[in-house]
């Protein structure tokens, strides 16, 4: 009797759940519809503005920064430890004419490296109006067959590196009444995969970095700074190159593309494609059986088991 009574217990709760969650669906699609048609998302542009990029040697990066200067902000300054690839970049960024560049080496792992650099390109450059946090490391690997050190290195620069740029760059945007924080964290910061767990505690901690950034700024009702945190799923670059490509992974182009409409519209929070919001809502709402089975189901675990194992 007592465990048919707790079955029915559970069952209600999950009904009550899936209930509250649809309502919670509707209210954001009716949201959505009224900010479209009433258009209350007030655009901001970004022309005349200075960009810091950091892992702006290839990837995602280097597409950002070119997605900025086609956007009219007037100076791009790279980050990123290999300077031959930094210069082309910079070659390429100056080749459209459209915005000045700048590149600088900097190790975004060593904090001390960050605060002389921030300084050095105070100095040459003037103040960062935007700024975006996109270095990234993945290393993979079980976590009783990954190295200490490979641990320690990714938290340093996966979410460290988050806390020294911002920390350098934000009181000179506050001071003048304008700029925006921007961070790459990744859809593996809103539901974990097998064999990357210092990857994905990292991505989660970016997640709750940029939270607590808005949080902070708004509760002292500062809105002319603006925060988004961007949360790609598999994205055709170096990084993940070992992982299966499917068709819901994205260029990098693309996910620069929607930072910057994310930063236009002065976005919080961007998760693409659109569809692993999804993937966010069964993870948070759902028993945590029901998103194993669709990462079974679709292939993602055994991908990343793939990926592991090439490491
Ligand atoms: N690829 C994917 O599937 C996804 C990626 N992301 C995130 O997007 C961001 C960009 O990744 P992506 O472009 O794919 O990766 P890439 O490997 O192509 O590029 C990584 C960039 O980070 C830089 N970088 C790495 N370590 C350091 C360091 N210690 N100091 C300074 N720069 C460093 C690299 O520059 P250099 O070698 O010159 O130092 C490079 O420019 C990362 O944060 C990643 O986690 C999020 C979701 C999906
Ligand atoms: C969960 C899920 C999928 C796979 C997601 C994967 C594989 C994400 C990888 C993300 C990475 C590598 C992020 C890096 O930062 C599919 C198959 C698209 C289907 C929908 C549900």
């Amino acid at each position: 009797m007592a465990h048919f009574l707790t079955r029915v217990v559970a069952l209600c709760a999950s009904s009550l759940r899936i209930l509250l969650l649809l309502s919670f669906v509707f209210i954001r699609i009716c949201q959505y519809a009224c900010s479209r048609v009433l258009r209350t998302n007030r655009r901001k542009s970004v022309s005349g503005e200075t960009v810091l990029i950091t892992g702006a040697s290839r990837g995602i990066g280097r597409c950002l920064a070119l997605e900025f200067a086609k956007h009219g902000v007037s100076t791009i300054v790279l980050w990123g430890r290999d300077e031959e690839k930094l210069s082309s970049v910079k070659m390429e960024v100056e080749e459209t004419g459209k915005a000045r560049c700048h590149s600088y080496r900097c190790d975004v792992g060593d904090r001390e490296q960050v605060y002389r650099t921030i300084q050095k390109v105070q100095e040459d450059v003037g103040r960062i109006t935007i700024l975006v946090n996109n270095a990234g490391v993945v290393h993979g690997g079980a976590l009783l067959a990954t190295d200490d050190d490979k641990i320690e290195d990714t938290l340093r620069v996966n979410t460290l590196s988050h806390f020294w740029t911002t920390k350098s760059v934000l009181p000179s945007m506050l001071a003048n009444g304008r700029g925006h924080v921007v961070g790459i964290a990744s859809t593996l910061g809103l539901f974990a995969l097998p064999g990357v767990p210092d990857y994905v505690t990292s991505k989660f901690s970016v997640v709750g970095f940029y939270e607590s950034l808005a949080a902070e700024l708004r509760a002292q009702d500062r809105w002319d700074v603006g925060v988004t945190c961007v949360c790609p799923g598999h994205t055709t670059t170096d990084m993940f190159k070992d992982l299966t490509t499917r068709p819901l992974s994205l260029t990098p182009q693309q996910v620069a593309e929607q930072t910057v409409e994310a930063v236009k519209n002065n976005q919080p929070r961007v998760i693409l494609p659109r569809v692993m919001h999804l993937t966010w809502v069964l993870n948070s709402w759902l028993p945590s059986s029901w998103m194993r089975t669709v990462l079974y189901v679709t292939g993602a675990m055994e991908d990343m088991e793939n990926f592991c194992a090439k490491r």
